[in-house]
């Protein structure tokens, strides 16, 4: 098994490295800027934060913006009410900016001073945000579930982590959900009010039963089996929609999973469980409420967005829908001569689903410690727009994800002519069953290693697949199943470029293709082929290849002409077809040669040299 030391991944302990200037894939990279051989470097690349800007980028690397405004510390600003021990972990870590209620300008103008933003659901993080940011927000922690707040698209491109805090408030919902089920059923909002206004109706207020009714989960995920679960005690029979819940999960709680308009059609009462997205957007229309019984009554702790609310109001009045009891709304706050909110069947809260002391003060540490943990380089667990990888698959990756960003760096630097990359194989061989193996990351590292020596993006883990493609690169992936021992993950990753010429005539396989393969022996990250060559030499720091025919006397040239430009040699090894034909030697140096050097023998002996790091 690997080092089970945790990855980090998120906040670079020291600045980015200087970028090479943008040019071309298929400009001449004869020899290449190394970057020093630290394992700590790469892994803080690994989600490191992009920018746009590369000012910004230059001006606002996570340590010195940190320094820059306090100590060394991040600093996080809070748009919303987050419970006091949630502040208390993150005033542990970070300096705290607690700014409540602020306009869209504002926020704009307090994003780029920010490392760490944490909402509920009132603050719109927008395009706009993220753009105002310039590179320097790393984490958006969304203090509760639905993110329909938070332009997830945005946060991508911009190398954005967005983490929310999906567990600590479902319990709260779903209490709510039937808190409101309840209180509708029995009209006790509407009694409440009558009485405090001095009347005395007892039989306008006859309400309906629960018991024996059908209630239709439209949505069966964490709050909705829990009300399920909580309704079933009060007797009614459930049924449940959910086009992507696990039937043997909704069979345990004696759930039954049925199509949309069966469920809709055969509930006497409808709660709403499901997330804002675009294909759930006002999925609630005139055609669904035609649908409904007569008289059915409809619950949504969701989100105000799966509604039409003028369906809604015109199914209220012409009775399809006998009552509704809203807790959340298109527009929030609704406008206050909202005809919904004031409808005399209509039950409504402030959007009070999350809001109980306990469940504010799990949410409050929950997104603390998954905001905290992303600044510290740890791959959060509640990622919403990078792989949720667990940290024991993590760890056991870590060597791995060095070997396959190493991988790209390497195989970019052979590339020559006008045709650019577009064709990027990777393929993994492992004796893991395919399900076993998460090579999410690693994809997304050889993608880094590939684009940021060529351009002036960032790529880490959250938007390589983003910047891969706006690129027109195609990333393609394969297993070759090997027969050994599935403790280990991985025995080696092959990077292939299609379609492009290779300045290192060696780095060619026979079908024509850039191949480099590599493995991890002992932790590091070696190179055991190039083109059709074996070699085996460590990826750690500089690495020189030099094409040759094989003859004697050769790599005492080699070393020799190294030697005359001060170049200590740590390691070599040659790769031959056979004695006397082509051979490749790959040679770890301790010391960057001059540019042209590689070009040692212009007669063809050493035909052409490559500097990696
Ligand atoms: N009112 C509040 O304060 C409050 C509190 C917590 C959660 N919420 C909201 O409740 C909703 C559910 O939260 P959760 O924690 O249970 O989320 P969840 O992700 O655990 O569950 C959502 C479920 O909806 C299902 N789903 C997706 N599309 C669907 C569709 N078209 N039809 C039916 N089901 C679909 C998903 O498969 C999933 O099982 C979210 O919108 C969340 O924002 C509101
Ligand atoms: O999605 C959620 O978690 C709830 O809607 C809670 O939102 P809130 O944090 O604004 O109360």
């Amino acid at each position: 098994m690997a080092s089970a030391t945790p990855l980090r991944v998120l906040f670079p302990a020291a600045a980015a490295p200087a970028r090479p200037p943008d040019p071309a894939v298929s400009s001449s990279l004869t020899t290449h800027r190394t970057l020093p051989p630290q394992r700590n470097h790469l892994r803080a690349n690994l989600f490191t934060s992009p920018s746009r800007s590369p000012k910004a980028r230059r001006t606002l690397t996570a340590a010195a913006a940190a320094a820059a405004v306090g100590g060394g510390r991040p600093t996080v600003l809070v748009t919303e009410k987050l419970g006091p021990a949630g502040l208390e972990l993150l005033r542990e870590f970070a300096n705290v900016d607690c700014s409540y209620e602020l306009t869209a300008e504002e926020l704009r103008a307090k994003v780029s001073l920010v490392d760490a933003l944490v909402v509920r659901s009132a603050t719109r993080v927008t395009r706009e945000v993220f753009e105002a940011a310039r590179g320097r927000l790393r984490v958006v922690g969304r203090a509760g579930v639905g993110i329909d707040n938070v332009d997830l698209q945005a946060a991508t491109e911009a190398g954005c982590l967005v983490v929310n805090a999906p567990t600590a408030n479902t319990v709260a919902a779903a209490e709510h959900a039937v808190a409101l089920l309840a209180a509708m059923a029995r009209n006790v909002a509407q009694a409440d009010a009558s009485l405090k206004a001095g009347k005395w109706q007892r039989s306008k207020f006859i309400g309906v039963s629960l018991v024996g009714k059908t209630l239709a989960v439209m949505g069966f995920g964490k709050v909705g089996s829990e009300v399920a679960r909580r309704a079933k005690g009060l007797g009614m029979d459930i049924i449940a929609h959910d086009p992507y819940a696990p039937v043997d999960r909704a069979r345990a709680i004696g759930v039954d999973l049925v199509s949309f308009d069966e469920a809709i059609s055969t509930a006497d009462f409808i709660s709403l469980h499901m997330p804002l997205t675009p294909s759930t957007e006002k999925i609630f229309d005139d055609e669904t409420f035609a649908k409904m019984k007569q008289g059915v009554r409809i619950v949504n702790v969701a989100r105000g967005g799966v509604v039409d609310e003028d369906a809604l109001l015109r199914a209220l009045d012409n009775g399809t829908v006998a009552q509704a009891a809203l807790d959340v709304f298109t527009e929030e706050p609704p406008p206050k001569d909202s005809k919904l909110v004031h409808h005399e069947n209509v039950t409504v809260t402030p959007h009070l689903g999350a809001s109980t002391t306990e469940a504010q003060e799990g949410v409050a540490v929950e997104i603390a410690e998954a905001v905290i943990g992303a600044l510290r380089g740890d791959l959060a667990a509640t990622a919403v727009n990078a792989p949720m990888v667990p940290n024991e698959v993590l760890s056991e990756l870590s060597p791995y994800v060095i070997l396959a960003e190493k991988l790209g760096r390497l195989v970019v630097q052979v590339v020559s002519g006008g045709s650019g990359i577009k064709r990027v194989k990777v393929v993994y061989s492992s004796a893991r069953d395919p399900d076993d193996l998460d090579t999410r990351i690693l994809r997304a590292m050889v993608i880094k290693g590939i684009i940021e020596p060529i351009s002036s993006a960032f790529i880490n883990i959250v938007n390589a697949d983003y910047v891969a493609k706006q690129r027109g690169l195609q990333i393609t992936e394969e297993r070759i199943w090997l027969d050994g021992s599935p403790e280990v993950p991985l025995d080696s990753i092959q990077v292939h470029l299609a379609n492009v010429e290779s300045k290192f005539a060696g780095a060619l396989s026979d079908a024509g293709d850039i191949r480099v393969e590599g493995k991890v022996n002992d932790g590091t990250p070696h190179l055991i082929l190039v083109g059709s060559f074996n070699v085996d030499v460590s990826l750690e720091g500089n690495l020189l290849l030099c094409c040759q025919v094989d003859q004697p006397g050769i790599i005492g040239k080699v070393g020799s002409i190294l030697g005359n430009m001060n170049v200590n040699v740590n390691f070599m090894s040659v790769g031959r077809t056979a004695p006397g034909k082509e051979a490749i030697m790959a040679i770890g140096v301790d010391e960057e040669p001059e540019k042209e050097s590689p070009q040692i023998d212009r007669r063809n002996t050493v035909c052409c040299g490559v500097c990696l790091s």
